[in-house]
């Protein structure tokens, strides 16, 4: 058996264990995967740059965010429909979460009630997601619900006004109503561990929109409207002010990639921010996500944190986000691909050696803590080097000559 060394020998074991539609769902993004290819390249073409000789004997690789400590500085980001890979997915990722000393975030899409989550996870750090689609009401059920389960912090997610048009789901058959092809049953039929898994834990559904105790059910056209993703496009930065009447606690708004709508997402009054192309899942002509970090922590000026998501696969990739402004980072995909492979153990193991990685970059780069890593550690081409190495800022330095720069250059201090 390989051995699983890093994310991507999780991610190819996950391709060779599930069907082809769950993998495809959980790894592609909307149309040409031009943005999901654009988050991993523009994280890949940054080179760190390291201090020597620093005393790094005390290295501490987590934070403090919200009143809380993160054992490291990623959380796990809000994956809809988890239960396609497992039958009690969230569950799952949530007590690795806690196992790994991280906070996870719960999809209003997840499969498992925003109860149950709770249940399988009592000590971890909860944050709940939402997506507003159908009556208002149902969101409010799900804040409430969220409140009274302890879960600390409400991301309200932006960047899905409308689902992003995801073609290899389309070429599945996977979508509203489902369309099971021959190639498609063929492809389950030949994944009978998985098959078998789904026949014992049931079909998954929208837990969090089933009857619950006292609540009216959701009608089948809501449910069908999360599945499509079809949102309430009457939602404005307004729309922040009815959330914060029914929430007292930190107010995120994960999907921004533009400073303006940084600065918008401060003066309305939330308490952090998501970096975010949600994978390079909607907007396929979206921004790398690690290129558009650091005009908004620019524009944020640290007056609330900045998180970050999008294409983090190493250690090294959350040491860049943070040393470009961000408090920390969301993993999506990689603790599912951990979960593919050996359910919680297999997530735990994803978030452990990320863990690890970050904490071996930050050594060799002479950072003991979050707070000593900055924008000095990042070789990112500004004008202002570009001035002092070639007298112009017209031509590139040596090492990026003939490549073209992805980096937006900073704006002069
Ligand atoms: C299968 C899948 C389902 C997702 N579901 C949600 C969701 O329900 N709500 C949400 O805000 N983001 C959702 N996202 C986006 C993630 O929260 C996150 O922004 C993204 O996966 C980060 O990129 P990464 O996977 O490269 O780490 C989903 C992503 C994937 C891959
Ligand atoms: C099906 C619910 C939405 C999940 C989601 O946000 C995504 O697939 O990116």
């Amino acid at each position: 058996m390989t051995q699983l060394l890093n994310v991507e020998d999780y991610r190819r074991r996950a391709r060779r264990v599930l069907p082809r539609l769950v993998f495809d769902y959980v790894d592609g993004g909307a149309e040409d995967e031009r943005c999901l290819r654009r988050n991993r390249d523009a994280l890949e073409a940054l080179p760190l740059i390291p201090e020597c000789l620093r005393d790094t004997h005390a290295m501490d690789i987590g934070i403090e965010l919200f009143d809380r400590r993160w054992r490291a500085p990623f959380a796990v980001a809000p994956i809809g429909l988890a239960g396609l890979v497992r039958p009690r997915a969230d569950a799952l990722l949530a007590s690795a979460a806690q196992a790994a000393r991280v906070p996870f975030i719960l999809s209003t899409a997840s499969n498992t009630r925003i109860e149950d989550v709770r249940t399988a996870a009592p000590d971890a750090t909860l944050w709940m997601q939402l997506y507003v689609m159908g009556e208002r009401a149902i969101a409010e059920r799900i804040v409430r619900r969220a409140r009274a389960a302890n879960f600390e912090a409400l991301v309200l997610t932006v960047d899905v006004p409308v689902g992003g048009l995801r073609e290899r789901d389309l070429r599945h058959g996977f979508r509203v109503p489902m369309r099971l092809t021959p190639g498609t049953v063929f492809d389950m039929a030949r994944h009978p561990a998985w098959l078998l898994r789904l026949a014992r834990g049931g079909m998954p559904q929208f837990a969090n929109l089933l009857p619950d105790d006292d609540d009216a059910p959701v009608s089948a056209q809501t449910q069908a409207a999360l599945l499509s993703r079809t949102m309430d496009r009457t939602l404005t930065w307004e729309s922040l002010a009815w959330l914060r009447k029914l929430w007292d606690g930190p107010l995120l708004v994960k999907g921004l990639l533009g400073a303006e709508d940084a600065r918008r997402a401060v003066r309305h009054g939330a308490d952090g921010i998501v970096v975010s192309n949600h994978g390079g899942r909607q907007l396929d002509a979206a921004p790398a996500s690690i290129a558009a970090l650091p005009a908004i922590a620019d524009a944020v000026g640290g007056r609330i944190p900045v998180l970050m998501d999008g294409g983090i696969r190493r250690g090294s990739d959350v040491v860049k986000a943070l040393a470009l402004g961000a408090r920390a980072v969301l993993v999506g995909r990689p603790p599912v691909y951990g979960l593919a492979c050996d359910g919680e153990r297999g997530a735990l193991s994803v978030l452990q050696l990320l863990a690890q990685e970050t904490e071996r970059t930050m050594t060799l780069l002479g950072a003991a803590h979050a707070r000593e890593l900055g924008p000095r550690h990042v070789d990112r081409p500004t004008p202002r080097s570009l001035d002092e190495q070639n007298g112009s800022a017209q031509r590139p330095p040596e090492s990026t000559r003939g490549k073209p720069s992805i980096y937006p250059a900073r704006a002069p201090a």
